[in-house]
């Protein structure tokens, strides 16, 4: 088959360390039968030693070739699509009832956040996440209060899951390496997630952390006045200092 040149457009870093490659799959500990989805399986790097092990995987590539040479593997239902197109309640409703989604993906870095949000819609239809990401942004969605990484991907995303750093991958497990670090993340969605508004959620930390250097009574104090709240909240602090348990709270206690 012909060789595919790597398209900087669709951020592809093939992966091709074996070693690494082994180390994501024990990671991922794929079962026969889960319903697993796979964003972005390029050249088939993790997808041909995780298909070997569930017997049949989704993958929803964009690369028209790579979806092309995809859909000759007698074992993988190909969606040629931009995975920010995917309607993941239609794929979850093509397995059998009832069976959570299980989605993995090395991921085109500059998509990668909108990704993640467009995920954290669904995440009521997912077991769990697996993703490689630039370690830069898994710093950020792990970050505690209180330190430098802490931020609005921090918050947005550990009101809903559990996440954990599960391994570091260096440039050079790629071809061709990209710039920067990368690591895997393990997401699970929370099983009893609080009642939130996701966008007000959002509004609220976009708010926040819009000049995190400042007291919040700058710039989430005042949008608080204007929505109509007089509850307790202590604008006396940085939008870094505050732990995700504020953030929701207020969600819910601002007026609609
Ligand atoms: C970093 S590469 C990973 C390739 C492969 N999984 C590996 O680990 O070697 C990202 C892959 O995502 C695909 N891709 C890029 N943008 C995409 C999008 N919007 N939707 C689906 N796939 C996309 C690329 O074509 C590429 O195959």
């Amino acid at each position: 088959m012909a060789q595919h040149i790597a398209r900087k457009r669709f951020g592809q870093h093939f992966l091709s360390d074996g070693g690494i490659i082994d180390s994501i799959v024990r990671e991922i500990a794929p079962q026969p039968g889960d319903a697993m989805v796979e964003i972005g399986p390029g050249l088939a790097a993790l997808t041909q030693p995780l298909v070997e092990r569930l017997g049949r995987l989704t993958v929803i590539e964009l690369d028209r070739d790579l979806a092309k040479r995809l859909r000759e593997h007698p074992q993988l239902d190909v969606i040629e699509s931009d995975v920010l197109k995917v309607d993941f309640a239609e794929l979850a409703a093509k397995f059998p009832a009832g069976k959570p989604l299980r989605v993995v993906g090395n991921l085109p870095y500059n998509i990668s956040t909108p990704i993640l949000f467009h995920l954290l819609g669904h995440a009521h239809l997912v077991a769990d996440q697996h993703f490689m990401l630039q370690k830069e942004v898994i710093d950020r969605m792990v970050a505690s209060p209180a330190t430098s990484d802490y931020s609005r991907l921090s918050v947005m995303l550990q009101w809903r899951y559990e996440m954990e750093n599960v391994l570091f991958v260096p440039p050079e497990s790629f071809d061709p390496p990209p710039r920067v670090d990368s690591a895997v993340v393990r997401m699970v969605p929370l099983a009893t997630p609080p009642a939130v508004d996701e966008r007000r959620l959002g509004e609220i930390v976009q708010v926040a952390f819009s000049q995190r250097r400042k007291l919040l009574r700058h710039t989430l104090g005042k949008w608080l006045q204007e929505h109509g709240f007089s509850g307790d909240f202590d604008t006396q602090r940085r939008a870094e200092e505050v732990p995700v348990a504020d953030y929701v709270a207020l969600a819910q206690a601002v007026p609609q």
